[in-house]
């Protein structure tokens, strides 16, 4: 079937429509006010938990600078009048290439706690899928319930239980999850100034156990139940979390879904081979946001070697996007599907399910305009020689 083309630049008429009947866009229009504007919104310890990343946030940082280095050629005579930002990914006809990359602990950037229902939301009505992930302050089912049409992601932190990580993968499975994503790079938290000096950290589990609490094996194991005693539920949490898998896993990994398995955190070569030639059906190359390592690369320099490395799977990439135009750029260095991270939370922030899709909605709008005036009408005209290295 072939998609119809989405025009998303229909966000900029409505926006222009509503300023002739004296409208004031509600939103910021721009990532550095939507930065600084749920910087003021949100408690504190919430912006140095989202804001913040590893070390001195240097490789945080210049995953957001990589794409300066890189411009786009203008093409004319192209008449791209109709643009098709659709996508071929595991079997499903996405309309963009744009997703929501997982986010733990996402209920604290809403006003209500539940942050989780409210991104799931603005997924079901931009059709941009959301990555849940396990750490969330809403069960996976309920989550679930709001994408409406738009398929929705299951992240799992692998537990050292297997047969909580079973559970977990089994109910993504019943709530309707269309693949399963393993991260890899995140079984320890990495050394983060921003959450030591506020020492918030270990308050955010009350926000994110969601999953653990509603889970028959999670719960066969504790002394009470976790709304009688959250102490002791807590202290079997810390001792679950963290699983530090080997390649030896891969194989019981591979073997826990039927459903499309993308392993999360992949940037060197060789893993990409490795985990491609252990069955998995696509890679995620982010570098976490620059909140685990610091001193790495840049994601997006890393990128096209991983898609190399990937032989024709999939490539979903993050880390660093902040505007439509990265999300092009990340398309012409090879990635199937571009996610995003903090921009999405601080649309939480400044305005919930409304927050998130204006954010969504702009991210897709600059895209599309981009690729009209610059004469790409669809993905597939954006390859590496569309981009120019700048010096
Ligand atoms: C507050 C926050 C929480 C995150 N929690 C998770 C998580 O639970 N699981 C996961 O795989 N990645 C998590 N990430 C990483 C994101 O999925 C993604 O890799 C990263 O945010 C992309 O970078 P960006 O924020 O620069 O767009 C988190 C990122 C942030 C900012
Ligand atoms: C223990 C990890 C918390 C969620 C996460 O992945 C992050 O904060 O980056």
């Amino acid at each position: 079937m072939t998609p119809t083309p989405r025009p998303y630049k229909d966000y900029q008429d409505e926006i222009y429509l509503d300023g002739l009947r004296g409208v004031v866009p509600p939103y910021p229009m721009t990532y550095a006010e939507l930065e600084a504007r749920a910087q003021a919104a949100l408690p504190p310890s919430v912006v140095s938990y989202v804001a913040g990343g590893a070390g001195d946030e240097r490789t945080q940082d210049a995953n957001v600078t990589a794409f300066e280095r890189w411009g786009l050629m203008p093409r004319m005579f192209v008449g791209a009048d109709r643009r098709d930002l659709s996508v071929d990914l595991f079997g499903l006809t996405l309309p963009s290439p744009l997703f929501m990359a997982p986010i733990g602990v996402l209920g604290i950037c809403a006003q209500d706690g539940h942050g989780d229902l409210a991104t799931a939301r603005a997924a079901a009505r931009t059709g941009v899928p959301m990555i849940a992930s396990t750490l969330s302050a809403d069960p996976l089912e309920e989550v679930a319930a709001e994408f409406g049409e738009t398929p929705g992601f299951f992240q799992l932190y692998t537990p050292t239980d297997r047969e909580l990580a079973e559970s977990l993968v089994r109910r993504a499975e019943k709530s309707g999850f269309k693949a399963i994503v393993v991260t890899m790079d995140t079984w320890i938290t990495g050394w983060r100034p921003r959450d030591l000096s506020t020492a918030n950290f270990p308050q955010l589990r009350g926000h994110c156990l969601a999953n653990y609490f509603s889970d028959p094996v999670f719960r066969a194991q504790l002394p009470a139940g976790p709304e009688q005693d959250p102490q002791s539920a807590i202290l079997k949490w810390v001792q679950l979390f963290g699983n530090p898998l080997t390649w030896d896993d891969l194989p019981w990994l591979r073997s826990l879904t039927s459903l499309p398995l993308v392993v999360k955190g992949l940037c060197h070569p060789e893993d990409v081979r490795r985990a491609r030639d252990g069955g998995v059906d696509g890679v995620y190359c982010p570098n976490h946001g620059g909140r685990q390592a610091n001193g790495g690369l840049p994601a997006l320099d890393v990128l096209p070697d991983v898609v190399a490395a990937a032989e024709g799977l999939p490539v979903l990439f993050d880390s660093g996007v902040r505007s439509g135009a990265d999300v092009v750029k990340a398309v012409a260095l090879g990635a199937t599907a571009v996610g995003v991270g903090r921009p999405y939370a601080y649309g939480l922030g400044i305005g919930g399910a409304d927050g998130v899709t204006h954010v969504l909605r702009s991210l897709l709008a600059e895209a599309d305009l981009l690729m009209a005036v610059d004469g790409y009408p669809s993905l597939a005209d954006l390859t590496p020689d569309a981009l120019r290295r700048v010096l």
